[in-house]
């Protein structure tokens, strides 16, 4: 069995949006099985030519291959990609050099890497790797992000339930990258709202893998242009795209954890529009 597979997801318009049903909406947004054992699953999408992945190395390492649509002779042939390590201690192996990742720690492979390993854990210590990779047009150095090195910043408060510790990872302050930003946001227990108020940024499109989700907890996403908004509910471990017109917030059934990543138009974390909440719609 092939231990590689992938999902294309084409670009959805506002106009098209609109008419969506529940089912439509969850088929062209939501990665609801990222996560597979010893697989790396991913999904293609036509914002921004971003591609998201879930690997779960558990009986065999696994190497990241490229795919058919990239037209390459390996995955990050042009292309950069970040890492971020959801699941318990693991290593990556890329061109020779080992990384280890502790929960919660990141690792940005810059283009040109040719070849990249996530390794198992085995049944006991499983690591959970998510990635975003994006179109590069040069070669930025390699580099792990710690907890220590990321930038981090405090905000919301428990009155309005939305006090969270934003944790900016793969942004320009601490690794330099075409056009990949990446990093995790933790709500602090009693807050539900992520990305409260919201926000659009018609630069760029974006990502969220919701994690550390309690069981049976759920989170439920919005998406839509701020005055057209839809929700999609979401489960521990998936993901959703948001494209670069849309809202991308969330409201918990308890609190949780998630990783954001963007790429599009500009390197500025703090470039964004912010939608009152009495104009959402
Ligand atoms: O463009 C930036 C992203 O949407 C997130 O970083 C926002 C976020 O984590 C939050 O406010 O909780
Ligand atoms: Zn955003």
């Amino acid at each position: 069995m092939k231990n590689q597979s992938y999902k294309i997801q084409h670009a959805v318009s506002p106009r098209e949006f609109k008419q969506m049903d529940t089912d439509e909406l969850r088929e062209s947004f939501l990665m609801e099985n990222l996560f597979v054992e010893d697989q790396i699953n991913m999904n293609y999408t036509h914002y921004d030519r971003m591609i998201v992945g879930g690997v779960l190395p558990v009986g065999k390492d696994l190497n990241l291959e490229t795919i058919d649509p990239l037209k390459s002779e390996y995955f990050l042939e042009r292309r950069e990609l970040g890492i971020i390590n959801i699941g318990a201690t693991g290593e990556i192996i890329a061109d020779g050099v080992t990384y280890t990742l502790e929960n919660k720690e990141a690792l940005y492979l810059g283009k040109g890497t040719k070849s990249v390993t996530f390794k198992s854990g085995g049944e006991t210590n499983q690591p959970i790797f998510y990635f975003n990779s994006a179109p590069a047009h040069t070669t930025y150095p390699s580099k792990k992000i710690s907890e220590a090195d990321a930038e981090k910043v405090i905000i919301g408060s428990l009155t309005t339930s939305n006090h969270r510790k934003i944790r900016k990872l793969i942004v320009n302050s601490v690794v330099q990258t075409c056009q990949l930003q990446m990093g995790l946001t933790e709500l602090k227990e009693g807050s539900v709202w992520n990305t409260f108020p919201a926000h659009t940024h018609d630069r760029r499109m974006e990502a969220y893998l919701y994690f550390d989700l309690p069981e049976d907890q759920m989170v439920c996403h919005f998406i839509g242009e701020p005055q057209q908004t839809r929700h999609i509910w979401m489960k521990n471990n998936q993901a959703v795209l948001s494209p670069p017109w849309s809202i991308h917030s969330g409201a918990g059934t308890s609190n949780y954890t998630f990783v954001w990543g963007m790429a599009g138009e500009n390197l500025d974390y703090g470039d964004m529009d912010i939608v009152k909440p009495s104009d959402l719609k």
